[in-house]
């Protein structure tokens, strides 16, 4: 294989690591960061992404609450429960796994939470103060990236990133924290014609597309760093990403594996951002 793995399970896992002894001194302090999770419904890839959170949180030390609703929930209830965490200073963080029902406006949902506690970053003031470069939260997924890159100590100024995918939680974020950190940045999407001629320019690739297939050899530049986001089962029912995984590996310069890239990262990036919601709301209690 040409290219180095970019091992995001290793990372997070070293990430966890480091965050355990700042909990720790945190807690010498009397004081414990915490995390609300909020389930609506019994999807199972959805009960088993908040089961893993969970599980990260014990791990680490951050006390967390799992509040679970049926799918029959009104959102006048959800936005309540919403609310009440607000308030709640045990809770620094909360997190309401999307997708919800229909019934629901996710968007609502998002603007109820006190943008200081939203750790998904997915609030529109969060969003506009990653825009005007100010001190947020962002997104778990694209802070994850940007973490991997410093892993392997590849500086973006200057570099042509190409990010194909334009969502709200991935593609639209992540192109804003490259341009932040002085990146020439291109966003190519599912009407853009043709596809290949933009992300054969990219020194750094990022697949946000959801699409099995989308990225092959001939469509990267020789040496790239591939950052591959997306979460698909294939016909074999295997998790794959949006890059052909095993001929990319040979032409790229770094690549990231599905599983056990940027899904590790994201997690870990949600601890992150909720030992900085913690810490944040502790200094401003003590003013
Ligand atoms: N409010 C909200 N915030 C989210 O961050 C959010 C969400 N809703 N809804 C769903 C998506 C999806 N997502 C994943 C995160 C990590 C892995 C992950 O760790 N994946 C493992 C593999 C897991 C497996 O094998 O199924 C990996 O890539 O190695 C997967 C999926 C967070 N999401």
């Amino acid at each position: 294989m040409g290219a180095q793995l970019i091992d995001g399970k290793a990372i997070a896992a070293e990430k966890r690591k480091a965050m355990m002894s700042r909990i720790e001194s945190m807690k010498q302090q009397g004081f414990v960061p915490g995390l609300a999770v909020i389930l609506v419904g019994e999807n199972p890839a959805s009960m088993s992404y908040v089961k893993g959170k969970i599980r990260d949180c014990k791990e680490v030390g951050i006390y967390s609450e799992l509040i679970r609703f049926p799918d029959t929930v009104t959102e006048e209830r959800l936005l309540a429960e919403i609310a009440e965490l607000n308030e709640n200073k045990e809770i620094h963080g909360i997190l309401v796994q999307l997708p919800l029902p229909n019934q629901i406006s996710e968007q609502k949902v998002i603007q109820a939470i006190r943008p200081e506690k939203d750790v998904d970053g997915f609030h529109p003031i969060n969003v506009g103060r990653l825009v005007t470069k100010q001190e947020g939260f962002v997104s778990c997924t694209p802070a994850g990236i940007i973490e991997m890159l410093k892993a392997i100590d590849v500086p973006v100024a200057g570099k042509h990133v190409v990010v194909v995918g334009r969502s709200n939680i991935v593609g639209k974020p992540a192109s804003l924290l490259f341009l932040n950190l002085d990146a020439t940045v291109t966003i190519c999407h599912s009407k853009t014609k043709p596809l290949s001629q933009y992300t054969q320019q990219a020194d750094i690739l990022i697949a946000a597309a959801g699409r099995e297939g989308l990225i092959h050899a001939e469509d990267i530049k020789p040496g790239a760093i591939v950052i591959d986001v997306g979460m698909n089962r294939n016909a074999a029912g295997k998790l794959v990403g949006d890059v052909s995984f095993e001929e990319v590996k040979e032409k790229a310069g770094f690549i990231t594996p599905v599983p056990g890239g940027v899904g590790p990262m994201t997690r870990v990036m949600l601890l992150e951002n909720t030992l900085i919601a913690a810490d944040r709301q502790n200094k401003k209690s003590s003013l």
